[in-house]
């Protein structure tokens, strides 16, 4: 879903992967002396590697390359990484056990396939390095038996697959999960059909699409009449029942590419696009006469329903505007004495 909210979301949690990789090196930089005596160029590539964190920190904190900071974060991970790994021992460094880490931190701020990219990378690294521990330049100095470093090398790469495996898991849940809240955000609990949030979305859509193509749009909004009678005779449950009833008639009876939602109440609206006023008044009368044909609950209750019509206005239309006309024409077929369609002026 990459959309600002979710772009806003990446670029944040990226910040706070940097910050945390930064507030590592410097601790390590100022600690680590103080317990083992390592030569210079460790103490130079530790600093080098802070200076080079912080000048990517500063270039992701003032959004310079917002499609890039991703790959780049990855990049610039493995080039603090890899260096101080090959001149501390490999698989045998203690810097290797932050490998692992690598492909959650690729799907958490990149996705599916930067964790994958990042897993078969340092799995090939690993394996590599497995093979050629002995050739590797341990500047530490410390002794390392083949064995050793076979063993070592079999759990690094156990670990990066694993945490590749559990990354892709994660994502997937949380993809899940935040479809679901998208979801349950754009749908009336009620009736199923898209709430007013999930109407502004399409409307907006739809009014870019017929500007940018000058086709028609019109729109019907719907009020059962005298609704206030069935809750008041049948009940508030009864009522409910007639309203995703009447809803499911209305939505089982539109074409695909029309949106319909619940307005509130006991309204619905209707976008219909490529349609002109006139031949949207045809949809409202059909409408009007398969919910007055229907019978809804439990105690087979007739319903009618008003209609009101607007078409888009070629210049300076909006969705307020056309809803209040559509709204008018609305309370114009109330009056009229309601079961009825009514075009706006
Ligand atoms: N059961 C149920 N009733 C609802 C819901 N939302 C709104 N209503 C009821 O819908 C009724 C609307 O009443 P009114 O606005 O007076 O309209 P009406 O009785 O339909 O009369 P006209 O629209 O003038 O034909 C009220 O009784 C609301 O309580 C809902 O989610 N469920």
């Amino acid at each position: 879903m990459p959309n600002n909210t979710q772009a806003k979301f990446n670029h944040n949690l990226t910040l706070r992967v940097i910050e945390l990789a930064i507030i590592t090196m410097a601790i390590t930089l100022v600690l680590r002396p103080l317990f083992v005596t390592l030569p210079t160029l460790f103490t130079v590539l530790n600093l080098a590697n802070l200076v080079l964190a912080l000048v990517f920190y500063t270039l992701v904190r003032l959004d310079l390359f917002p499609k890039w900071e991703c790959i780049l974060s990855l990049v610039i991970a493995i080039i603090l990484i890899m260096p101080m790994l090959a001149l501390s021992g490999g698989v045998n460094s203690q810097v290797a056990c932050i490998l692992p880490l690598y492909p959650v931190f690729a799907a958490l701020i990149g996705g599916y396939k930067e964790s994958l990219l990042v897993t078969i990378f340092l799995t090939v690294c690993v394996v590599l390095a497995t093979i050629f521990s002995t050739d590797i330049v341990d500047l530490s100095e410390a002794d390392y038996s083949r064995e050793k470093s076979v063993v070592r090398g079999f759990w690094l790469t156990m670990s990066i697959i694993f945490s590749g495996v559990f990354g892709r898991f994660f994502l997937k849940k949380y993809t899940e999960f935040t479809e679901q809240l998208r979801d349950e955000n754009i749908h009336d609990p009620l009736t199923g059909l898209l709430n007013r949030r999930g109407l502004n979305r399409n409307f907006s859509r739809e009014l870019d699409s017929a500007s940018l193509s000058t086709s028609p749009l019109s729109v019907l909004l719907i009020d059962i009449d005298y609704f206030k009678k069935v809750n008041d005779m049948y009940g508030h449950d009864t009522g409910d029942i007639c309203l995703v009833q009447v809803g499911k008639l209305l939505a089982d009876n539109i074409r695909k590419s029309d949106t319909i939602a619940r307005f509130g109440g006991e309204e619905f609206i209707i976008l219909l696009p490529g349609t002109t006023q006139l031949d949207a008044v045809k949809v409202a009368e059909y409408l009007k006469g398969i919910v007055a044909q229907g019978k809804f609950s439990d105690f087979n209750l007739p319903l009618t329903i008003t209609i009101g019509i607007t078409e888009r206005h070629p210049q300076n239309d909006n969705a307020l505007k056309m809803i209040k006309r559509a709204d008018k024409a609305l309370y114009k077929g109330k009056d009229k004495g309601r079961n009825c369609v009514e075009v706006s002026e």
